[in-house]
């Protein structure tokens, strides 16, 4: 079951699970109304076959598909793309992953300027949206393999923070705020 929890302000080892004491966990729900991210549960072993990620293509659109591994050993330039996953950004478009392997910690922002640690393991799939200020870590494991998503020409590129003039910022914004009403 992922798990999700407001972090401490610790800058130890990021791949430590970092919980805020006294330990505030957090709900999917009340994880989608404070930071628009969603979550779906799917089969890794048969994920292809899943109906739950079928229906997601088909309303979403995903046209795009392909597998990243982040190890030492199968990401190249393994320590640059790590610095650069856990440097606070943003991207133009969601960021979809779904876990096959491994694990791992996403951390999203909430409206006040937290950070949420999203813990992600086999079998989870979220969606990050356009415009959110987030980071990856790997975890103590080190290791993580998972199936990445995208409507179209895929664009990885990430906007590092301030990037508050972007107009994927403006949008998520006035979307959060429409959620925060809801
Ligand atoms: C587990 S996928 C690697 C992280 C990544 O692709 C990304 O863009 C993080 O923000
Ligand atoms: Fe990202």
């Amino acid at each position: 079951m992922v798990q999700v929890w407001y972090m401490d302000s610790d800058d130890s080892d990021q791949r430590l699970e970092h919980k805020r004491e006294p330990v505030t966990y957090v709900d999917l729900e009340t994880l989608y109304k404070k930071t628009g991210v969603e979550y779906f549960k799917i089969n890794a072993d048969d994920y292809e076959n899943d109906e739950v990620l079928k229906e997601l293509r088909r309303k979403r659109g995903y046209t795009y598909e392909d597998q990243i591994t982040c190890s030492e050993q199968c990401l190249p330039d393994y320590l640059n793309k790590l610095k650069a996953f856990y440097t606070e950004h943003l991207h133009t478009d969601e960021e979809i992953r779904l876990v096959i392997d491994g694990s791992g910690y996403f951390d999203v922002r909430d409206g006040e300027d937290n950070w949420l640690r999203i813990e992600v393991i086999k079998g989870d799939l979220i969606i990050i949206p356009a415009g959110i200020y987030h980071r990856f870590t790997l975890d103590s494991k080190n290791y993580i393999k998972a199936q990445r998503y995208f409507v179209g020409e895929p664009v990885w590129a990430p906007h590092n923070r301030p990037a508050d003039n972007m107009d994927c910022r403006k949008a998520y914004l006035e979307h959060l705020a429409k959620l925060s009403k809801a």
